[in-house]
């Protein structure tokens, strides 16, 4: 039965593995850049994934998550770059300790889920029994033998995690594990996630939800093929510029950073640049309406994503930190040598 806990967008992380500062990198992606034909997709990107940690990175659609991810799992070649796995091996070296699931990629139609399942065990080294508890977690177990063709999206998803997680990995990599589930089994997956990241695994997760910024103990968010910021959630939100909410009317883009508002139920959000504009919006709205109302609101993980994704003028990730050792060739780290 799915927890009933209900999944607050603004609770912040329960517990996060990067306050421990004896963690290292199990994941360098330096200058990654990859494009089709005459489209660039990446360009550019620079990613560091900490021993244990479990980091979200996060975009728009079509921003290029799923090819970093076919990428790190060494099904697609960069067209330049570095990617360093634990002691600095190649995505194909490391192969034997990852678990990667590519979103729609995975899952033979023809077979049942219980021969997905089989499948797929026969082929990982390190495989283990434990799908067979997973597909009870995420309610699976019911539609096992069912032939793959006939699940929904959902159940899709459940069983390429029930494949990604039933093998004993050190790094998980996972496209969107939570795309098409119900609000229930996001919880289920959410919790899931937190036991392999407490037992030592180290996990990346792509999604466009905001929601799932709430089990993160780091965000990547990518923008224009690289990263523009990385960070613990809280950092990022206190870092957000004032966020207004007006009610019953909708003030001009123009009055807010990027020129853009953004609607949530009855209620239209947009970025500041400081406490001060609050009073021009309240000049330019109804405000002889007693249902107009302009105020402050905390920033939530939606502002969040809204202003790294459509709001901050795209750059270079400052805050990554180890983007700041980029001089340094992944080999050179690896091997713990100084230029
Ligand atoms: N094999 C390919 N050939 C050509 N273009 C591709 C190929 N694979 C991906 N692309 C393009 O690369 C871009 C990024 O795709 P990608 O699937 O990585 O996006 P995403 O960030 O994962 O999006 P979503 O959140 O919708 O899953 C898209 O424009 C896509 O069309």
């Amino acid at each position: 039965m799915a927890s009933e806990r209900s999944v607050a967008e603004t609770e912040e992380p329960t517990r996060t593995a990067t306050e421990n500062p004896t963690t290292n990198s199990v994941l360098e992606v330096r200058g990654v850049e990859k494009g089709f034909g005459d489209g660039q997709v990446l360009t550019g990107l620079d990613l560091s994934v900490e021993r244990g940690e479990l980091l979200t990175l996060m975009g728009p659609n079509g921003v290029g998550k799923s090819v970093l991810l076919s990428c790190l799992a060494g099904s697609t070649e960069p067209d330049a770059g570095e990617i360093g796995l634990f002691d600095g091996r190649s995505p194909a070296a490391a192969r034997p300790d990852v678990s990667v699931v590519l979103q729609g990629d995975t899952i033979d139609p023809d077979l049942s889920g219980r021969e997905n399942l089989q499948f797929y065990g026969d082929l990982h080294p390190r495989a283990t029994d434990d799908w067979q508890a997973l597909v009870e977690r995420l309610e699976l177990a019911a539609d096992i033998d069912r032939p793959a063709r006939e699940y929904s999206g959902g159940m899709k998803r459940k069983l390429e995690l029930a494949i990604a997680l039933s093998v004993d990995a050190d790094l998980y990599l996972l496209d969107e594990p939570t795309a098409e589930l119900d609000l229930a089994m996001i919880q289920v997956v959410h919790d899931l996630l937190l036991e392999y990241r407490d037992a030592g695994a180290t996990i990346l997760v792509t999604s466009h939800a905001p929601l799932d910024a709430r089990i993160a103990d780091r965000i990547a968010f990518v923008r224009d093929g690289r990263t523009v910021a990385t960070d613990r959630p809280t950092t990022l939100l206190d870092r957000l510029p004032p966020v207004a909410r007006v009610r019953g009317d909708v003030p001009p883009e123009s009055q807010f950073l990027g020129d853009r508002v953004f609607q949530r139920g009855d209620e239209v959000r947009g970025f500041l640049s400081s406490d001060d504009d609050l009073e021009s919006i309240e000049s330019v709205v109804e405000s002889s309406d007693d249902r107009v109302t302009v105020d402050r609101d905390p920033p939530s993980y939606t502002d969040l994503f809204n202003y790294y994704t459509y709001v901050q003028p795209a750059r270079g990730d400052s805050s990554n930190a180890a983007s700041s050792e980029s001089n340094r060739t992944i080999s050179e780290r690896a091997e713990g040598t100084e230029r």
